[in-house]
Parts: C-alpha cells; structure tokens; sequence
C-alpha cells in the first residue's frame, strides 16, 4: 500500500516507522508541514524534536514544507492519515475534501467551540469536524491505547480502526496491522472519539491525585468513576455502552492514567508541583489535548443533562477556579449518592488527610 501520513509529532512518525517496517512492504511517506524538519530528519534519519533516540528506517521517505507537493503527492496514495493534534484537523480535512481513498485520523479530543456566539456553541468531535468541512470523505479514526515510544521501537500495542465504512476499517487495519501492532475494527466511530478525548481530560486528575499522593485507592476511584462518567457521555452522544469497555474506552483510560510517558497526566502532575497552566504546558513540548478539550467535554454534557463531576473539577483547575488541594478535595468530597459504595465518598478519609 501507499500511506501518506501527513504530520511528524510523535504520533505521526512512530507510525510511519511502524508501517515502513511491516513486513507487507508498504510505500511510506511521511509529511512534516516544517520543511526544515523534513529536511533535518531526512538528513538526520530520526525526528530529535519530536521522536528522539528512534532511528528512522531507509525504507521511510521523509517530505514536507510545500502543500503543493503534498497535494501531488495524495493522488498516488491508497490511505492517508492525518496525524496532527485537533487543532490540525480542520484545516487539513478542508485541504483533502476532494480525495476519494480512505482518510484516517489520529487525534483524541474534541474541537474547542469556533465561535461562542453561534446558536449551537459547542466545540465538535474530529467526525463531525470531517462532516462539516469535508462530507463526501471516506473516513474514521485509529485509535486505542498506545504510547507513541512503545510504538515505534515495535513494542506490542493494540489499536482500533474506527469507521462507520467497512472498506475504511479494512484500510486501517491492512496499513498497520502486523507482527506487533493489532488493528481491530470497530464501527462505533461516536464512542471510539468519546473514549479517547476524555480519557485525556481523565488523566490529568489522576496525574493531579498522584501528584498530591492521595494513593493508589484514590487512583482506582477516579478512573473506575471516570469510566463512568465517559460511558453517560457517550451513551447521550449515540455511543454503544460497550465501546468504553474495549481497547480505546478502559484501555486508553489505564494507559493514559497511569502510565508516566503520559502528556496529560504529566500536566496533573506538573499542576500538583505547583506549575501554572502555561509553564506546564510549555514544559511538556507536546500537545496535551486534555487541555483543549476539557471544557468542550462539560459543555456537552451540560447540554444533555450528563454529570461529569470529574471533568467539572478539571476544568474548574484549569480555568484557575480550582487551586490542585481545592480540586482534589472537590474530586474526592462528592456527597454520596444512590449506592455509596460506587461512589467517591469511599475516599472522604482522603481529602481528610490532606
Ligand atoms: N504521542 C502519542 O503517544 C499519541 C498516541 C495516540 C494518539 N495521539 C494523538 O495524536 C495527536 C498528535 O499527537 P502527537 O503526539 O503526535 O503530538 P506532538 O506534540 O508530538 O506533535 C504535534 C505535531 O502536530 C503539528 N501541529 C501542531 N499544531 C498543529 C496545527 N494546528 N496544524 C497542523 N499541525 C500541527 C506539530 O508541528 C507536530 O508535528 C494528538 O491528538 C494526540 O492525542 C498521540
Ligand atoms: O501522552 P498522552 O497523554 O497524549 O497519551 C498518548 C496516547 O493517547 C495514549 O494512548
């Protein structure tokens, strides 16, 4: 096959390494918009600003820089992928509404809202960004749990090809499916989008909890009530209730949450040190989507009536309403409600301790 990958962040390039690698010998190219780090890594053979310490096999080719060459260059492929953050999506999509093969998007968050004074304010998710600016595509995500690190030094990893169009899950899946990377097809585009943006917005209160070292209880608790919460979300978005329980619900929340190669947990973490928004952020030299998409996450749910008291409390943190001692405690002092031994007041001694 031949796979244009459009965007050289982390995520971008360790799967361009791993597709260059599959053994089915696909044609790989992949495009920074930043000719001069096209440049760099062509010559370099790795991406030291994004991906250091990963070699970047011949077989990869490295373009970028120019739009047009990208554009003459899309008419030859068989799938591309769109490999930049949220805020990329958009414009790319607009760019590539005429392609007819199958598009795939890697990012995990929703769009904060375009204009607040429109009648329907809210921000979008990445399909429905793709069904404004560019309808007639034939798209879907790839998602799931998976650190770009891992992924690229060919770590085992599994992921999930998300379309409502079975021919572009099959894309997915034959572009990156092989010895160490699984591709499983999931038709459940709503819930696959949900899982992956929240997660991030969850991960930044675990960060925080840790960093406040509430514990490995208080851990548990917020990603079991965080799940929960992901699941009313999506349930009011059209998701099926058992997407949250597969690899890119339950999987990307644990990854995320818990593992320290993490961008947005590291921003809890950071936030509990006693770093601003902005210096964690600036520190991190990665996108931390959660950051972007929390309050578009509580927006929506405001809008459909779904509690999501976690997310409230992290978007109350990042907006400064919140110092990370108060956030903890809001997160963890909850009055229990229905049965109590599903909710947060099971951490009261917690708060108490701080
Ligand atoms: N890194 C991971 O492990 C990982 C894994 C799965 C999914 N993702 C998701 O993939 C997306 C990209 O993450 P990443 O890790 O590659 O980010 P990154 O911070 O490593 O790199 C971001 C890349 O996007 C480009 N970029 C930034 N803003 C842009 C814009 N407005 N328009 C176009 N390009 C822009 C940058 O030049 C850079 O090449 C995110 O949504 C992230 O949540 C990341
Ligand atoms: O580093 P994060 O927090 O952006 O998470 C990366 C991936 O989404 C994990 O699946």
């Amino acid at each position: 096959m031949k796979i244009i990958v459009i965007g050289a962040g982390a995520w971008g390039t360790a799967l361009a390494v791993s597709a260059a690698r599959n053994p089915a010998g696909h044609h790989v190219v992949l495009w920074a918009r930043d000719g001069a780090q096209a440049e760099a890594m062509d010559d370099t053979r790795e991406n030291a600003r994004y991906l250091p310490g990963i070699p970047l096999p011949r077989e990869l080719n490295v373009r970028g820089g120019d739009v047009g060459t990208l554009m003459q260059a899309v008419p030859q492929a068989d799938l591309i992928i769109v490999a930049t953050p949220v805020a990329g999506l958009r414009p790319t999509l607009a760019l590539l509404r005429e392609v007819r093969v199958p598009i795939g998007w890697l990012c995990k968050g929703f769009e904060p809202a375009q204009n607040p004074q429109a009648p329907n304010p809210f921000g979008l998710m990445p399909h429905e960004i793709q069904a404004q600016v560019a309808p007639a595509l034939q798209a879907g995500a790839l998602s799931g749990p998976s650190f770009a690190q891992e992924v690229a030094r060919g770590q085992p990893t599994a992921l999930v090809a998300a379309s409502r169009q079975p021919h572009v899950r099959q894309a997915l899946v034959d572009g990156f499916h092989g010895p160490t990377l699984r591709v499983y097809g999931n038709e459940d585009l709503t819930g696959v989008e949900v899982g992956g943006a929240v997660k991030n917005v969850l991960a930044i209160a675990t960060g925080l909890a840790d960093g406040l070292n509430l514990g490995l209880n208080a851990r548990a608790a917020l990603i079991t009530r965080g799940l929960a919460e992901t699941a009313r979300l999506g349930g009011a978005l059209g998701a099926q209730a058992e997407t949250f329980m597969g690899l890119s619900g339950l999987g990307d929340l644990v990854l995320t949450a818990t593992g320290d190669l993490s961008r947005n947990r590291r921003v809890g973490l950071l936030l509990a040190e006693g770093q601003t928004l902005d210096e964690a952020v600036q520190s991190l030299g990665h996108v931390a989507e959660g950051v972007y998409s929390a309050r578009t996450v509580l927006q929506r749910a405001r809008h459909l009536g779904v509690e999501m008291p976690i997310t409230e409390c992290v978007v109350a943190l990042l907006d400064g309403q919140l110092k990370p001692v108060e956030a903890v405690a809001a997160l963890m002092g909850r009055d229990p409600k229905g049965n109590c031994c599903e909710r947060m007041g099971a951490a009261y001694s917690l708060v108490d301790a701080l």
